[in-house]
Parts: structure tokens; C-alpha cells; sequence
């Protein structure tokens, strides 16, 4: 399969779980009627981006949100980078996504490897560190058809590890994230779009909506780049879902008519995994 749909749902995350799997399942299917073959939802899309919510809410694997996304995945017969939760794994949490295969098997799993630890004087505090552990795996899954490179958020901020995926050959990367009302008008589209560019791949960024009532609050505007760095898909502030083609025969060709990847001196420097 070269050419294919991915839905990007970007949901309003409220404080309730069983709501929020509710409408992860709503937008699933919804995304699956469109013809969607991958769907994805956003980073901790079953709780509140808060730290007590998500100390309290972290579940371990295979629990309550990962069976759903598990069956729901095999009953419609999809992939679902099913954005992040709280996983507890031996009294350590960390920030997972967890991505099945349309036979509802785990292809991958990502744990956060860069911890958004940021103040921002009298704009934004967060301290990710005081919850989850970081992870420190590179994230490519393999579904027959493409690789795709999977990271959390603030992992977008490092060139290294999109660039290290897209050498590991992910022609897709798929971040499900949260950036925020701060953070987001000044550098999400900003990020998306280079981090297309010099990988030459579908960069697809998925966040919750904006929800004034809780804590964080989330950028929203969810985007699908292209490796051309063309928008094929983008949302406003609100609960919406994004749909974007995703055509491999395209990236194949920006990497031919452009060949960044290929020009590489590589005698002058290298990208290794320690
Ligand atoms: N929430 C994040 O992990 C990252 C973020 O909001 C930012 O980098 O800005």
C-alpha cells in the first residue's frame, strides 16, 4: 500500500477516564468509517496533563486503555498510535504510546525519552521529571507497508532522534504531543514543518483540544506535513478530527528530487546510537 489515510483525533481530554475512552472510541470509529487505516490520538488522552492525575491514573501493560485500544484496533482492523498514557512498569512511570496492529498486536511501544521540564517565568511551569522516568529506546514500527517513527511532544525538539528514526527508514513520524498556549503559538508550526523538511518525511503531530477548564492548557492545531513541507491537514483550538493522505510514492520522490538524505558528508560528520 503506497497511499493511505491517517486521522489525526484531536479530542477534549476531561478529568474523567471512562469519558475520555469513550470518545477516544467515538473518534476511532468515526476516523474508521472515513476510511482511515491509521488513526492517532494525542499525548495522555485518557487524563488530565497534570501531575497528580497522571501519578494517579497510570495504569500498567496491558491494563484498561491499552486492552480497548488493543481490541478496537483488531474488531476495526486498523493501526492505533494510541497517543500516551501513564504506564507504570516496576515502580516507575513513564510516558507511553503504545501502537497496535490491525490484528490488535503491540508493534511498538515509545517512552518519552526527553522529559518537558520547563519554566517559563510567569508564563508556564511543568516538571514532567516529577512523575515519569524517561524512556531510552528509538521508536520505529514496521507495518508492512512503511516504517513509522513514533516520539512523544518535547522529543520533537531533538533533530538527533527524528533524524535517527528516519535513518532506522521511517518515511512517516507520528508524535502524538500537548504543546501548550505558550509553547505553541511560538514554535509548534515552526517545528512540524522543519522537522518535515530535513527528514524528508509526513510529519503528523497530534494534540488534544483546548480545554480552558483544565489545568494545561493544550495548543490544539493539530497538523499532517508533507515532506515538502506543504500542510495536508491541520485543526483550529477545538475537538475535531484531522484526515490527511500520506502517499510514500511522494516522499520517495522529494528524496530523489532533493536529495538532503543522500548529501549528507558523512566523512565530515555522523549520527550514531550510543
Ligand atoms: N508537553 C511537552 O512535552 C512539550 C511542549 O509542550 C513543548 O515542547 O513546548
Amino acid at each position: 500500500m503506497r497511499k493511505f489515510k491517517v486521522a489525526v483525533c484531536q479530542m477534549l481530554v476531561t478529568e474523567n477516564k471512562e469519558e475520555n475512552l469513550i470518545k477516544a472510541e467515538e473518534m476511532i470509529r468515526e476516523a474508521k468509517s472515513q476510511e482511515a487505516k491509521i488513526v492517532v490520538l494525542p499525548e495522555i488522552f485518557n487524563c488530565p496533563y497534570n501531575s497528580q492525575s497522571m501519578l494517579e491514573m497510570a495504569e500498567t501493560y496491558p491494563g484498561e486503555t491499552t486492552s480497548r485500544l488493543s481490541n478496537l484496533a483488531k474488531e476495526l482492523s486498523l493501526y492505533i498510535i494510541g497517543g500516551s498514557i501513564a504506564e507504570k512498569s516496576k515502580n516507575k512511570v513513564y510516558n507511553t504510546s503504545f501502537i497496535f496492529g490491525p490484528q490488535g498486536e503491540l508493534l511498538g511501544r515509545h517512552r518519552k525519552m526527553h522529559l518537558f521540564d520547563i519554566d517559563i517565568k510567569g508564563k508556564i511551569t511543568f516538571k514532567e521529571s516529577d512523575v515519569f522516568e524517561a524512556g531510552d529506546e528509538v521508536t520505529v514500527v514496521d507495518t508492512g507497508f512503511c516504517k513509522i517513527g513514533v516520539a512523544i511532544c518535547f522529543d520533537m525538539r531533538f533533530p538527533e532522534l527524528m533524524r535517527l528514526m528516519v535513518l532506522k527508514g521511517a518515511e512517516v513520524i507520528i508524535v502524538p504531543a500537548a504543546f501548550n498556549t505558550t509553547t505553541g503559538p511560538a514554535h509548534w508550526h515552526e517545528t512540524i514543518k522543519v522537522r518535515a523538511v530535513d527528514n524528508q518525511v509526513y510529519f503528523v503531530a497530534a494534540s488534544p483540544a483546548r480545554n480552558l477548564q483544565s489545568s494545561y492548557h493544550a495548543y490544539g492545531f493539530s497538523t499532517i506535513m508533507n515532506p515538502f513541507g506543504e500542510v495536508v491537514g491541520a485543526a483550529e483550538e477545538g475537538e475535531t478530527i484531522v484526515y490527511g493522505e500520506i502517499d510514500l510514492n511522494y516522499v520517495e520522490k522529494v528524496r530523489q528530487e532533493l536529495p538532503l538524505l543522500k548529501n549528507r558528508r558523512k566523512d565530515l560528520y555522523t549520527l550514531t546510537e550510543v
